[in-house]
């Protein structure tokens, strides 16, 4: 069964249009969707969780199609991190992370001791316990994306979609990031799904590569395999080398073409 499936997806916003997009996210993977700006990556992920709908065909979420989930099964079957965090109101990483819990509570409702140890749970998980009681907008940029990956992961879902988690972060926070999904992907077998920007990253932690170009997908496959130097040719117009030491894949970017 795949986690999520696009059937000649047709979708246009503004001036811009998915192509025909047919793709099946494998279940308990990571996936990473890459392409150039612009080539339609967070539209496809609207697509996927419905804040976008199709002009044509058809998505599928395990098996069902997506116009057929009620709103509160959808919440408890995919999590949205958007690269937005302005839209974060003031919380303490505490109250965010409880957010996660809303599809399982009524208006009004208070956290049952379920909730609490879930909270707790997603907390330990991405090392943010001890940022409880600290505000979410006076956390650094690393430790915000972990407390959002904590908010996600109290949602409890089986699918979990992140809009570029590693844009703006350093170096060693990128790692300590792509490290965090890969033990949440391997423990709990959770399906991630993630726009990327660093190939290398998509390359070395991800199962499964969609690559994007003008709302069409261009490629599907192993990204140790999909990324070649003829691929950074087609999708990027750049000339590169692709090497693999010790099966690390390392792109080194040469020019323009
Ligand atoms: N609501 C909208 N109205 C008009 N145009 C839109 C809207 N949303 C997206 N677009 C356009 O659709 C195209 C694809 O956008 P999208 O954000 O999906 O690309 P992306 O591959 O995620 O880009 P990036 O890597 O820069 O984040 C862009 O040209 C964008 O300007």
């Amino acid at each position: 069964m795949s986690a999520i499936e696009t059937r000649q997806v047709h979708l246009h916003v503004g001036g811009f249009q998915l192509q025909n997009v047919t793709l099946s996210i494998p279940s308990e993977k990571i996936t990473a969707i890459v392409g150039p700006n612009g080539s339609g990556k967070s539209t496809l992920l609207q697509a996927m969780t419905r804040l976008l709908t199709p002009d044509q065909g058809e998505v599928f979420v395990q098996d069902k199609p997506l116009q057929r989930f009620k709103t509160i099964e959808l919440a408890r079957t995919i999590a949205l991190m958007t690269q937005s965090k302005h839209t974060i109101p003031n919380l303490t990483v505490g109250e965010l992370v409880a957010y996660g819990r809303s599809p399982y509570k009524r208006l009004f409702d208070h956290m049952n001791q379920e909730d609490r140890e879930i909270v707790q749970w997603a907390m330990e998980v991405t090392h943010t316990q001890r940022h409880e009681n600290r505000m979410f907008h006076a956390l650094s940029g690393g430790e915000q994306q972990k407390a959002r990956i904590a908010m996600a992961l109290a949602q409890k879902t089986t699918i979990i979609l992140l809009d570029e988690p590693t844009t703006f972060l350093d170096i060693a926070h990128q790692l300590d990031v792509m490290e965090m999904l890969v033990k949440i992907n391997e423990a709990y077998r959770i399906t991630i799904v993630m726009v990327l920007h660093d190939l290398q990253q998509a390359a070395n932690y991800c199962h499964y590569l969609v690559a994007m170009k003008r709302g069409e997908i261009q490629q599907t496959g192993n990204p140790k395999e999909v990324i070649t130097a003829e691929f950074l040719k087609d999708i990027y117009q750049i000339e590169a080398k692709v090497r693999f030491e010790d099966n690390y894949v390392n792109i080194m970017p040469l020019r323009k073409l």
